[in-house]
């Protein structure tokens, strides 16, 4: 078959397994013990959600899979590129382990929405498809539950039990059922996310790997967000459903056929990378039921899940309920938080919490909790979702490192659940959204380490005159096209210089001292190192002015900024699969700093919390009897 990218495919063949050039052995689903050393199984996806099995062993690189590939989809090798989270694959496939999943995607020339999925080519593909019907990708021993309901759902579907499409919701979702038609789980298919071009309910127009219905997570990335809420939710503590990411091969997935998407009439069986969660037996869920009668433990435990992982989508509908009268519970109920596709977004951008107008998120934190948040560990988080998800971006990754030092040093420092999520939430004054506390503590963070690096060279380079004047001239003389010069060379260095003469230190001052007296002694921060107050405490207050501030009135750079987005934006000569995002209305990027800078960021933004913190407590009566207007942005429709 010549290749032909824009032609209608309108069937879809189950997933081909790809063997070695030279008749590869498979070793069906005892696949790591049962394969020589340097054998491994990958499944690649392609940006219109075809799934394809490849065993690999040690002579492939990227180019003999994308020949292999090109084989089987007629893709041009010159013309996609292959992806593995953040990596572009040039050649060396050593960082991709055993079932990891790939992303083929076409090159821009060749790349459309209406593409439709390629089928792969050769009936000897399907036939020599040895893999099982759900495979799951992952080892962790957090599975093992998962590993009984795979059973079930096999059985099930052996005798012919068919799954349920779910209606709700704007994604394709199935329930699958054991054999004797109980719901067990719940699958979600990658490429039938909302916007993805498989998506059943309409909801479609863009590629795997483009930005989504949220533009910090990308489209067909949800599914291993969902399992990362299930790994990160330890002990159980949230009651997140047992969740892994599977390879599910069934004939009631949705395929459009890629030019007005249309379903494929005919039913084929079809692979699919999906989220796939145990079904949970509920009464409710919570937008149905006034909320007084939910526990304050699990409102708190599912709270400090959504600050963790940054969810942008924790709407009512997304908690489940689950009354407890039959064994005794008098009226009491039990919460299950579900969806969490749309938690670690690449940038930090604005949660959707329903919890925090709820009486029960202002009550303080239990001994048990803060117990449980102070032996939370960034670190070792990322260290497991990078060895559990390797597919996780590194993006994502700071954005839990930061959510979990504020939670950590906010929770030791006394505030409640609400203010944590106040402080993390976005507020739109005059129809424009502007950063949060916990935005502005960043964009601080990185305007300091910036000021450090240009201090400490120009100290090197002995030219301290110099640097006055550049400063001098910046501020004196700044045009519309020298601020975007100087954005374009360091946009959080001149985005919190003082606009127009104003100078917003100078009214800092002032304030300092009366708020001193007036406020409580503020308890210890939790954090190590020198004691950061004296000298940070102008900076900080600085960001808690502009808090109050109208920033689009104070600074008309700042609002074209965030309407260009150029704040996260930046290139670099490195091409790394994560530059494919475009900039989006971030107010800070995190995933854009080196290691060292990194490193710095975190030294400076946990020197910033504490004051931070303080400023908000002094003030926080009057901050939270304001009118928050808050615009929606949860995703329930
Ligand atoms: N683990 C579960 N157990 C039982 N029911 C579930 C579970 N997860 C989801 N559901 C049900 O399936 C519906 C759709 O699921 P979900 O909200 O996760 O899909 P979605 O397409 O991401 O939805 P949305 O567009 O609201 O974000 C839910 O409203 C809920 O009723």
């Amino acid at each position: 078959m010549s290749p032909n990218l824009d032609s209608p495919v309108q069937t879809q063949m189950a997933v081909g397994l790809l063997n070695g050039p030279i008749n590869g052995e498979y070793h069906g689903n005892n696949r790591t013990e049962g394969k020589p050393a340097g054998k491994r199984r990958i499944f690649v996806q392609t940006d219109t959600g075809c799934v394809l099995g490849i065993d690999l062993d040690r002579r492939d690189n990227a180019h003999t899979v994308k020949r292999r590939l090109q084989l089987a989809l007629s893709i041009p090798t010159d013309e996609s590129s292959l992806t593995f989270g953040d990596l572009v694959l040039k050649n060396d496939l050593s960082a991709v382990r055993n079932d990891s999943p790939l992303l083929l995607t076409r090159n821009l020339l060749h790349r459309s929405s209406s593409t439709p999925c390629l089928s792969p080519t050769g009936k000897d593909l399907h036939q020599r498809d040895q893999s099982g019907l759900i495979e799951i990708l992952g080892r962790s021993v957090s599975f093992a539950r998962m590993k009984q309901l795979v059973k079930d759902i096999v059985k099930g579907i052996n005798i012919g039990v068919d799954p349920i499409p779910v209606h709700s919701g704007l994604g394709g979702a199935y329930y699958f059922r054991n054999k004797i038609g109980e719901s067990v789980a719940i699958v979600k298919p990658t490429d039938e996310e909302p916007f993805a071009p498989n998506n059943p309910k309409g909801f479609i127009g863009k590629a795997l790997g483009q930005p989504g219905l949220k533009r910090s997570v990308r489209v067909g990335e949800t599914g291993f967000r969902e399992v990362a809420a299930y790994l990160l939710d330890y002990d159980h503590f949230a009651n997140v459903p047992p969740t892994a990411l599977v390879k599910i091969t069934h004939s009631i997935f949705n395929i459009n056929d890629g030019v007005n998407c249309n379903k494929a009439h005919e039913r084929k069986p079809v692979s699919k990378i999906a989220s796939c969660q145990q079904f949970i037996r509920h009464d409710f869920d919570a937008s149905d039921h006034g909320t007084s009668s939910f526990p304050v433990s699990a409102v708190h435990r599912i709270g400090i899940l959504d600050v963790r992982i940054f969810n942008t989508d924790r709407h009512a509908g997304n908690l489940l309920v689950r009354k407890l009268d039959g064994v005794g519970g008098f009226g009491q109920v039990e919460l299950i938080p579900i969806d969490h596709g749309l938690c670690l977004p690449e940038n930090l951008e604005d949660p959707y919490f329903e919890w925090i107008h709820w009486p029960q998120a202002s009550i303080p934190f239990s001994e048990d909790e803060l117990e449980y948040i102070a032996n939370l560990d960034p670190l070792k988080d990322s260290e497991m979702l990078r060895m559990e998800l390797p597919m996780i971006r590194e993006a994502c990754l700071r954005v839990l490192f930061v959510c979990t030092i504020f939670l950590k040093e906010a929770a030791a420092f006394g505030l409640c659940l609400a203010e944590i999520g106040e402080m993390m939430s976005r507020e739109f004054r005059s129809r424009d959204e502007e950063p949060s506390e916990l935005e502005l503590i960043c964009m601080e963070a990185r305007r300091l380490i910036v000021e450090k690096e240009v201090l400490t060279s120009d100290f090197e380079a002995g030219d301290e005159d110099e640097y006055q004047f550049d400063i001098d001239e910046e501020d004196s003389e700044s045009t519309p096209k020298m601020a975007d010069d100087l954005m374009a060379k360091d946009p959080f260095h001149f985005g919190f210089r003082g606009w127009n003469g104003w100078n917003p230190l100078s009214k800092l001052e002032e304030s300092i001292e009366e708020e001193e007296s007036e406020g409580e002694e503020p308890s210890k921060p939790a954090f190590a190192g020198p004691s950061p107050r004296s000298q940070v405490r102008t900076v900080s207050k600085l960001s808690m002015s502009l808090k109050n501030t109208s920033l689009s009135e104070k600074n008309p750079w700042f609002q074209g900024v965030k309407l260009e987005g150029s704040l996260s934006g930046q290139s670099s000569g490195n091409r790394s699969a994560n530059e494919q995002l475009p900039g989006s209305a971030s107010f800070v990027k995190l995933a854009d700093m080196s290691d060292e800078e990194w490193a710095l960021f975190l030294e400076k933004f946990q020197e910033l919390l504490y004051p931070a913190f303080a400023s908000r407590k002094s003030g926080g009566v009057g901050q939270r009897q304001r009118q928050r207007q808050r615009l929606g942005t949860s995703c329930q429709f």
